[in-house]
C-alpha cells in the first residue's frame, strides 16, 4: 500500500491482548483520509489501547495496524511528524515559557506553520513569556492544540482533549479547532466522551464497543436508529425480553417510554398488540441515542449485546 491510501487508519483482524483481558477483538477499521471522525466507545471499550497500537507503542497480538499508509510496528520519526497528537493530560514541562515551546517544536517539524500557530492560539490569552505551569487548564490545551496543528499533520489525534475543562474553555477549544485553516487540510480523530460535542464536530462516528466496531456512519444516521416510543398502556406492558431492540425502558407519568434500536412502523403495531391506548414515537439526540446505546451493551453479559 502506498503513503496515499485512501485510509488513514486501516486495521485488519487487530487484537491486542493483555494477558487473559481481550481490549482488542479482531478489530476491522478503516478510516477513510479527510474531515472530522469521532471515536466513542464506553470506558475499557479499547479506545487507548487502538492509538497505542496504531501509533507503534505498543505491538498487536495479531492481525495488522497501518496508520497513514505505514505499518504501525515500522513507523519513523518521518512518519510520526506526518501525526499530531493531543491528549487530555496536555503534558508539557511546566517550567518552559511559551516561546521556548514555540522555538522548540519550531527545529523540530519542518512543516511548521507560524500562521497555523498565530491563528489558533490567538483564541486564547496566552503570552510568549508566560511559563506553562502558569497557564490554565484551557489554555494548556489551546496551546497543545495550537502546537499540533502548526505541524501541519495529515492526521491529528485529539484522545479527550476537553477532559476537566470547563464549558467556557471548551468552548473556546471547538471554535479553535472548528475555525482553523490548518484543521481542514488533515484528517481529525476526536475521541470524547463528550456527545454535544461530537454533534458539533464530527462528520463521522464510529463506535467501539469492547475492542469491536460496532457501527460506523455520519452522527445523523446513527441517531436514525434509535427511536423513543411513548405508549399508554394499562398495567404493566409487556416483559422487557419481548421488547424488538430495546435499548431503555422507563416509566414515567403511567406512560411507558421505550429507546428501541432499528425499529420501524411495525413497532407501533407490537405496542398495540400489548394493548397500547395511544402510542407515540419521536426522534432522539445523539447523547441519548449513543448513551443508551453504550449502556445496554455494557451491562449486557458478552455475547448478547445489541
Ligand atoms: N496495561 C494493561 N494491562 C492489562 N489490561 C489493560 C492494560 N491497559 C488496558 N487494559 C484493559 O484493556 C481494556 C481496554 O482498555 P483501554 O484503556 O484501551 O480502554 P478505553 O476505551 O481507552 O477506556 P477509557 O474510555 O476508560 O479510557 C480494559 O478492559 C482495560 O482494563
Amino acid at each position: 500500500m502506498s503513503d496515499h491510501s485512501d485510509y488513514v487508519i486501516e486495521t485488519v483482524g487487530l487484537s491486542k491482548r493483555y494477558g487473559r483481558k481481550l481490549a482488542l477483538d479482531q478489530l476491522d477499521l478503516r478510516i477513510p483520509r479527510g474531515r472530522i471522525h469521532a471515536i466513542v466507545g464506553a470506558n475499557g471499550a479499547g479506545k487507548s489501547t487502538l492509538f497505542r497500537v496504531l501509533l507503534g507503542f505498543l505491538p498487536p497480538s495479531a492481525g495488522t495496524a497501518r496508520i497513514l499508509g505505514r505499518d504501525s510496528a515500522a513507523l519513523t520519526p518521518a512518519d510520526r511528524a506526518r501525526i499530531g497528537f493531543v491528549n487530555e493530560e496536555h503534558t508539557l514541562p511546566g517550567w518552559l515559557r511559551v516561546s521556548a515551546v514555540i522555538a522548540a517544536q519550531r527545529r523540530l517539524y519542518p512543516r511548521w506553520d507560524q500562521r497555523a500557530f498565530d491563528e489558533v492560539i490567538s483564541h486564547y490569552h496566552v503570552l510568549p513569556e508566560q511559563k506553562v505551569g502558569q497557564l490554565s487548564r484551557g489554555e494548556r490545551a489551546g496551546l497543545n492544540l495550537a502546537l499540533a496543528l502548526a505541524q501541519r499533520p495529515e492526521l491529528l489525534v485529539l484522545d479527550e482533549p476537553t477532559l476537566g475543562l470547563d464549558v467556557v474553555a471548551k468552548r473556546a477549544f471547538l471554535e479553535s479547532l472548528m475555525y482553523s485553516n490548518a484543521a481542514d487540510d488533515c484528517t481529525v480523530i476526536y475521541c470524547s466522551h463528550q456527545m454535544e460535542e461530537i454533534e458539533r464536530v464530527a462528520d463521522n462516528l464510529i463506535i467501539l464497543e469492547r475492542g469491536r466496531l460496532k457501527h460506523m456512519s455520519a452522527p445523523d444516521d446513527f441517531c436514525a436508529r434509535v427511536t423513543h416510543w411513548v405508549a399508554d398502556i394499562p398495567f404493566k406492558g409487556p416483559e422487557p425480553q419481548r421488547i424488538p431492540g430495546l435499548l431503555q425502558l422507563q416509566r414515567l407519568d403511567g406512560l411507558h417510554h421505550y429507546l428501541v434500536l432499528d425499529q420501524d412502523a411495525q413497532f407501533e403495531q407490537f405496542l398495540r398488540a400489548c394493548g397500547a391506548r395511544s402510542v407515540q414515537s419521536m426522534p432522539v439526540s445523539l447523547d441519548r441515542a449513543v448513551n443508551s446505546f453504550l449502556a445496554k451493551n455494557h451491562a449486557a453479559p458478552a455475547g448478547t449485546q445489541a
